[in-house]
């Protein structure tokens, strides 16, 4: 079993960084933490990156989980050899850029990249948004996935992952005692369906609603309550089409021998207590 103990971080390509760079600070909220040639990485919390930018297809999409150790990591690169997964070892150019020890790439069932990251540098920085957007870290990501049911059984049967909850076939898996890190949605083809953050409270909701509203960002779903994490969330749409999302509140599982998921409909109530109703095509099959 591999054990993933965080997501880690997102690489995003971009045909205009100069346009991504400014939907991640001034409207998203993040820090520059470093400007390489071709990319820009940005801080959301005590990590010395949590996003990064690059010139490239804005379609490849990478994903990062960290395993404890080198040993595991050797690991975890036999047990996804051995089925049939296509593992290569980043070189040390590639570790120096992601400011991590050592990882692996490979391939999710539906295609998703994904690296498996050792040591991950922290940041002797304290975190500043761009703007007070309330950010307290990067939380989540949601995949595409092109068959739900085969996706779940690799995160939760190769790796660690438990579901907390299905919305329809669609489920919300943890890694820890956070009610989801990892989460699937049907589509038809591979790549990151939204990234989340954490903000501090409602009222960091509430702002970044009439800002985005002000600033003519595309809101897509909220500001609403999910019922599986409990979290109030807003969703809004970055660049290329990318989904972003806020939450607070999403709630712990702790009591994790008695935990069953529960079973939510693929619907707008299913997505939200409060009424809303997501313009977000992975979460209404409708507009995106
Ligand atoms: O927080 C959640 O429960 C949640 C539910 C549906 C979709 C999401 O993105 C979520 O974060
Ligand atoms: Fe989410």
């Amino acid at each position: 079993m591999i054990e993933l103990s965080d997501v880690v971080y997102c690489r995003v390509g971009t045909q205009d960084l100069e346009s991504a760079e400014a939907f991640a600070t001034t409207i998203l909220g993040l820090e520059v933490a470093e400007r390489t040639k071709g990319a820009i990485h940005f801080k959301s919390d005590n990590r010395d990156h949590t996003l990064c930018y690059f010139e490239g297809n804005p379609e490849d999409h990478v994903t990062a989980f960290e395993l404890k150790t080198s040993a595991e990591l050797q690991a975890a690169a036999a047990t996804l050899d051995a089925l049939g997964h296509n593992v290569q070892y980043g070189s040390p150019a590639e570790c120096e850029i992601r400011h991590v020890r050592e990882f692996i790439r490979f391939n999710d069932p539906t295609g998703n990249v994904i690296e498996f990251i050792v040591r991950p540098s922290m940041s002797a920085v304290e975190y500043h948004g761009a703007r007070d957007a309330g950010i307290t870290g990067f939380s989540h990501v949601g995949f595409y996935s092109t068959d739900v049911e085969r996706d779940e059984k690799f995160w939760t049967t190769v790796c660690n992952a438990r579901v907390s909850d299905r919305i329809g076939d669609a489920p919300l898996m943890r890694i820890g005692a956070i009610h989801h890190t990892i989460a699937l949605f049907p589509g038809n083809k591979s790549g990151i369906q939204h990234i989340n953050h954490q903000v501090e409270s409602t009222h960091d909701i509430q702002r970044s609603s009439n800002l985005l509203r002000d600033k003519q960002v595309p809101i897509t779903f909220g500001p609403g309550r999910h019922p599986t994490s409990s979290a109030q969330f807003l969703y809004f749409r970055g660049p290329d089409g990318m989904t972003y999302e806020y939450s607070t509140g999403v709630c712990e599982i702790h009591d994790e021998p008695l935990w069953r998921d529960r079973q939510f409909a693929f619907e707008p109530k299913g997505f939200c207590l409060w009424g809303a109703s997501p313009k977000i095509a992975a979460f209404s099959e409708g507009d995106d």
